[in-house]
């Protein structure tokens, strides 16, 4: 497990002049289970697309597994933020074979090793039940659950996973994650996890990526989740009050790019 899954080195990523990511750099150890923090913009999805390869940092590199980040690279499996309504009477089946290879929607011929591909993928995340169902008469959370099908396909060793948690109540938050923990754990894979709720991923992950203004910090729980990282982070005070078991993260004066108050939960 000492081997890099992945490794940032100086990247910068600039949109409009301004500077999304900036300069930053950390490594993430093969088999880690990360929380990727932040507040809204922070950077979270442009840094999973620029791991991915579909942005170019303007300066920096990247390494996947030792090798420099390329566009489709199959160790890779990405659940995007996107959730926008997908045909409502395509099947679950077909939702998840849709992006068998990367194709999209109407692929109309499926090799026998494709179909087992996708039943096996629909089985990992306990969906063969919904493989029949059209995916309009779902609920979000059996549709974030075919998504996850979608990024188990090719058998990735790395997961990139855009907010998978959004929309679920807290019962099915903790659920997700622990179904995601417990398919990394059984399959070995690296798992980034973006999230705006840490609680449900307390006692599971064992890094956190804390994004803001560009920059990014890693560590562990208790060494990220506390007053002097996020002010230095944020460059501003920013306070970590803890309240019972739960952390939250306040702004000072109410920094104007900072969230008010971000719930978060104490670590393991
Ligand atoms: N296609 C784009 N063109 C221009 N600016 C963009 C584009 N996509 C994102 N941005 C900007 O880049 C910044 C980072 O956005 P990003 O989506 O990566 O943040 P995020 O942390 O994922 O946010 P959220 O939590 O709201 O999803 C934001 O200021 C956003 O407006």
């Amino acid at each position: 497990m000492s081997s890099a899954a992945v490794q940032v080195s100086g990247v910068t990523l600039l949109r409009q002049q301004r500077p999304v990511l900036d300069n930053i750099s950390f490594t993430i150890p093969a088999g880690s289970f990360v929380g990727v923090l932040g507040g809204n913009g922070a950077g979270k999805t442009t840094l999973f697309r620029t791991l991915l390869g579909l942005e170019k940092p303007s300066a920096g590199q990247i390494w996947i597994e030792g090798q420099p980040t390329q566009k489709g690279r199959m160790s890779i499996g990405y659940m995007p933020q996107v959730r926008g309504m997908v045909a409502a009477q395509l099947s679950g089946w077909s939702m998840v074979a849709a992006a068998q290879q990367g194709w999209k929607w109407g692929l109309p011929f499926y090799n026998e090793k494709a179909r087992t591909d996708i039943d096996a993928a629909l089985a990992a995340v306990d969906a063969q039940d919904l493989a029949s169902c059209p995916v309009g008469s779902l609920s979000g959370g059996e549709r974030q659950r075919l998504m996850l099908a979608q990024a188990l396909l090719d058998n990735p060793r790395i997961l990139l996973l855009d907010e998978p948690l959004a929309s679920l109540d807290p019962a099915r938050m903790r659920e997700t994650a622990e179904r995601i923990y417990a398919l990394a754990q059984a399959r070995g894979m690296t798992v980034l996890m973006s999230t705006h709720d840490i609680n449900p991923l307390m006692g599971l992950m064992d890094h956190v990526l804390y994004m803001a203004h560009g920059k990014a910090v890693l560590g562990r729980v208790e060494d990220v989740m506390t007053t002097q990282t996020l002010s230095a982070l944020y460059g501003a005070p920013v306070e970590v009050v803890r309240a019972g078991n739960r952390l939250f993260v306040v702004a000072e004066g109410g920094g104007a790019s900072l969230q008010s108050c971000m719930c978060v939960g104490h670590g393991a």
